[in-house]
């Protein structure tokens, strides 16, 4: 029976190859999903919370061992579970940052680490890109000066983009956190495109901070995502509140500030945790999924004055793709304009590139299988052929 709302199929991900650009890695496994309906009340991890009363304590279901386990693999020393990595960096940001101080931040960061900056009065100072499009230590120290020169202080802060949103690059963590810890500065790693898809080793990157989006690359619910600290941060940044009520006398125990007492619950931490072993297993498996990745940017390249903007050959499976030599030309001319597109990789069943898109565009083409990976890339062949571009 169909429900109320019409929301019991999910088409886009029930009848089609999606190859969205931010959707891939977070699609929720069968074991999440089951995991989801069982849990679906708010409350359903508390049944167990007893003394200390804080979520992370729980031992039934196991959400203490779990967050030790994302430490481990991690290679960090303590985890916390929150609602996106967004939340993530406003923690790390509301802990380190004072009003009118300057935070370091990229050319390529997620507005999200701009907006965690804002809201704890610090000032953002972008570090520039290169030609490449990568973010370079060099230019992380020249840029730390001029704002050590513009401020009369150092930054508290500093936060880097693993890889991308706009091109998927992956950047040199580890040499620009050996600039950072030069000068003294934290660094918070936004694993959004790495914790989940790749291998992260927080302790040979040198970072402070690994903080990952759940529903972006760990296959689970939204908004969920982690926050991982070095012992040397954790004790500051999970500090245990000091309120005391001024007429009852209330003190509230162990809960922490900047998860606001506790930290995900019901359907966002059971996604989470019955996704963990297979997210696990899956890293491991990058390589191959760079390969597939590589596979459909090769079929690209083929079609005549087809570019890829990001780093060639490929070392992530999100692509940014410029088709204003190719797909667009196309565009101009037909009776569909830029809409063909979509229109003719819906008609062989992939989903996920924004209607109207031909001139720079972004896909995604994590979790595909080997044959829906050369599906994908013969479908985007065929199409240039039919549509009169050469394909070499
Ligand atoms: C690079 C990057 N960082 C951070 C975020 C924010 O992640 P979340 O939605 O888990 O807060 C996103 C996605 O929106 C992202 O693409």
């Amino acid at each position: 029976m169909k429900c109320a709302l019409d929301i019991d199929v999910r088409d886009v991900e029930e009848m089609f190859i999606n190859i969205d650009p931010i959707q891939a890695g977070g699609r929720l496994t069968a074991d999440a999903m089951k995991a989801a309906i069982a849990y679906g009340d708010g409350y359903s991890v508390c049944d167990n919370c007893l003394s200390p009363f804080r979520l992370d304590y729980i031992k039934k279901p196991p959400i203490a061992q779990f967050h030790a386990e994302l430490a481990e693999w991690l290679h960090m020393d303590q985890v916390r579970v929150v609602p996106g990595a967004r939340r993530g960096f406003q923690a790390v940001a509301s802990t380190y940052v004072e009003k009118g101080d300057p935070v370091m931040l990229t050319s390529l960061a997620h507005y999200t680490e701009f907006m965690a900056v804002e809201e704890a009065g610090g000032i953002p100072r972008e570090v520039p890109k290169d030609e490449r499009n990568h973010i370079t230590p060099d230019a992380v120290a020249a840029r730390i000066e001029d704002v050590i020169r513009e401020f009369n202080r150092t930054p508290p802060l500093m936060f880097l983009d693993h890889v991308d949103y706009q091109y998927g690059n992956v950047h040199d963590a580890k040499a620009i956190a050996r600039v950072a810890r030069q000068y003294d500065i934290p660094i918070a790693l936004n694993g959004a495109y790495s914790v989940g898809i790749m291998p992260v080793d927080g302790s040979e990157l040198g970072v402070d901070f690994v903080i990952g989006s759940g529903h972006k690359s760990m296959a689970s619910p939204a908004p969920s995502g982690l926050i991982a600290a070095t012992a040397e941060h954790a004790e500051r940044i999970f500090r245990t509140t000091q309120s005391k009520g001024d007429i009852t006398g209330r003190t509230f125990g162990i809960k922490e500030v900047e998860m606001m007492g506790c930290t995900l619950m019901g359907v966002t931490v059971i996604g989470m945790m019955a996704s963990f072993p297979h997210v696990k297993e899956r890293v491991q498996h990058w390589d191959a999924e760079v390969e597939r990745s590589r596979m459909v940017v090769d079929a690209l390249l083929s079609i005549d004055g087809t570019e890829v903007r990001s780093d060639y050959p490929r070392e992530h499976t999100l692509t940014r793709i410029d088709t204003r030599g190719s797909f667009d030309k196309v565009a101009q001319e037909h009776k569909k304009r830029g809409y063909f597109l979509s229109s003719e990789l819906k008609k062989r069943g992939i989903t996920g590139v924004i209607p109207g898109s031909t001139k720079v565009w972004k896909f995604n083409t994590y979790g595909l299988s080997e044959k829906q990976a050369r599906h994908v890339a013969d479908a985007l062949v065929e199409i240039a052929r039919e549509n009169g571009l050469s394909v070499s």
